[in-house]
């Protein structure tokens, strides 16, 4: 049984401040490589959403030895090459990040191994991944050619590609290149838009050597990466659903510590500006492996945009809260070349205009995106989180500005990224 929620709020106004927890994609990833690099790795501000617990699970199930005491996570592993097979099929859970991820990891070991998730999961197009990967020696197979979970891939020895990505994806890109250290030659990828450089970033942290130059990144196979201490910032992506609670719900202020502001993430700074937020940021250390900021944001008077091209991989899972932020906001906002919505962990396309339309939303879907005509007073009515935890977030968000009662008929899916989201939505609150 899954939870449903009514949210009423009286006049609601959003003060004070909050960390938010750790970035999903970094904490993924500080496990993915502690467990190919030989020794022990410490991750502090870990994320404990539930996509990062499926990722350590399945890293336990391969005899990866993982401790988790509160945000802080350790990993002790002799490498890849000591992984055990494991007996029983790893679960990827809603993570479209593990199981892409895990695909490029996976290929290129001596193990055979099956992978499966849930029914979200089990409808997220994999061939994006194990097409290239193929091309690299990979041994997949799964229903409809590999497109669909359940995965079944009998590790080998890989091979280097070229590869220029069809899709502007970091899941795809960091599934070559993590397949790229498990071969002889240099793999590279090449990306006509910039997609979030974690992957890159933290293959330096663990020793290795990656080049990228003008969206080309080469990776040179049988690379010996060694434990490390990795601290990761507070996600973006959650961040956004409270810098878009600031800007909208009247007399507020709101601060948000140690935010991540990778420039290849942080589209939605970008495009609260250029909508006339209120918005302040105090970079902490421009040179950390992942630089951080505090961003303080307060109740601001908005105007339409265009958010369209290279910016889409910047914020595309802040596509769902950037549209309820334009039903508040003076004039038509289009949003395009956001097709890649559509293959989340629902189609976020329809999610999103469906349910802002039921609360009286001037929206109206198109085949790559929305168009959004503002401002309008929203109402009160029974929403669907779709077992989207960004649609749930979304809903939530939505009931500060409505003055009847907002019902989401799931709200436990929003765990999977931000467990403490009310927690930190009730901190805030002053009716
Ligand atoms: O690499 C990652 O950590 C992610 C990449 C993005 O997906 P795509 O690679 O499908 O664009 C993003 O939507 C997802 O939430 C996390
Ligand atoms: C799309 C998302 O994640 P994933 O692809 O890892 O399921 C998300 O968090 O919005």
């Amino acid at each position: 049984m899954t939870k449903s929620q009514v949210l009423h709020y009286i006049k609601p106004s959003l003060n004070g401040s909050i960390t938010v927890p750790g970035d999903k994609s970094i904490s993924h990833r500080s496990v993915m490589f502690g467990a190919i690099a030989e020794g022990k790795t410490t991750v502090s501000g870990f994320l404990l959403g539930e996509d990062c617990l499926s990722t350590i699970d399945c890293f336990r199930k391969l005899g990866v030895e993982i401790e988790i005491d509160d945000t802080n996570v350790t990993i002790n592993s002799a490498g890849i090459d000591a992984w055990e097979e494991p007996k029983e099929v790893l679960y990827t859970g809603n993570s479209g990040t593990t199981t892409r991820l895990m695909l490029g990891i996976l290929s290129g070991t001596n193990l055979h191994t099956v992978m499966t998730g849930d029914s979200s999961i089990g409808k997220r197009p994999m061939r994006r991944v194990a097409d290239p990967l193929r091309l690299m020696g990979a041994q997949i197979s799964g229903r409809a050619n590999g497109q669909f979970t359940p995965l079944a891939i009998q590790g080998t020895q890989l091979k280097a590609i070229d590869y220029t990505m069809p899709v502007a994806s970091a899941q795809v890109k960091s599934a070559i290149l993590l397949a790229g250290l498990r071969t002889e030659g240099i793999t590279i990828v090449r990306e006509k838009e910039v997609s979030r450089d974690h992957t890159e970033r933290m293959l330096k942290q663990f020793g290795g050597n990656i080049q990228v130059d003008n969206g080309v990144i080469s990776l040179a196979g049988g690379q010996k990466l060694t434990g490390t201490h990795v601290s990761v910032p507070g996600d973006i992506s959650s961040a956004a659903f409270f810098l878009v609670a600031g800007a909208i719900v009247p007399n507020s202020e709101i601060t948000l510590h140690n935010v991540g502001v990778n420039p290849t993430r942080a589209g939605i700074i970008e495009v609260l500006k250029e909508m006339g937020a209120d918005l302040s940021i105090m970079i902490d250390d421009e040179n950390a492996a992942e630089p951080t900021a505090t961003l303080t944001i307060k109740t601001s008077s908005l105007k339409a945009t265009t958010i369209e091209g290279d910016i889409i991989p910047r914020l595309i899972d802040e596509i769902p809260i950037l549209a309820l932020l334009a039903t508040q906001a003076d004039g038509t906002t289009v949003i395009r070349n956001a097709e890649e919505l559509k293959v989340k962990e629902t189609d976020r396309i329809v999610a999103v205009v469906d349910e802002l339309k039921k609360l009286g939303a001037k929206i109206e879907a198109t085949d790559d995106g929305m168009i959004i005509h503002g401002p309008s007073k929203l109402t009160g009515s029974s929403l669907k989180s779709y077992g989207d935890h960004r649609i749930g977030m979304m809903g939530a968000i939505s009931a500060l500005i409505t003055e009847s009662p907002v019902e989401i008929d799931d709200v436990d899916c929003i765990a999977v990224s931000y467990p403490t989201f009310f927690n930190h939505l009730d901190s805030l609150i002053k009716e």
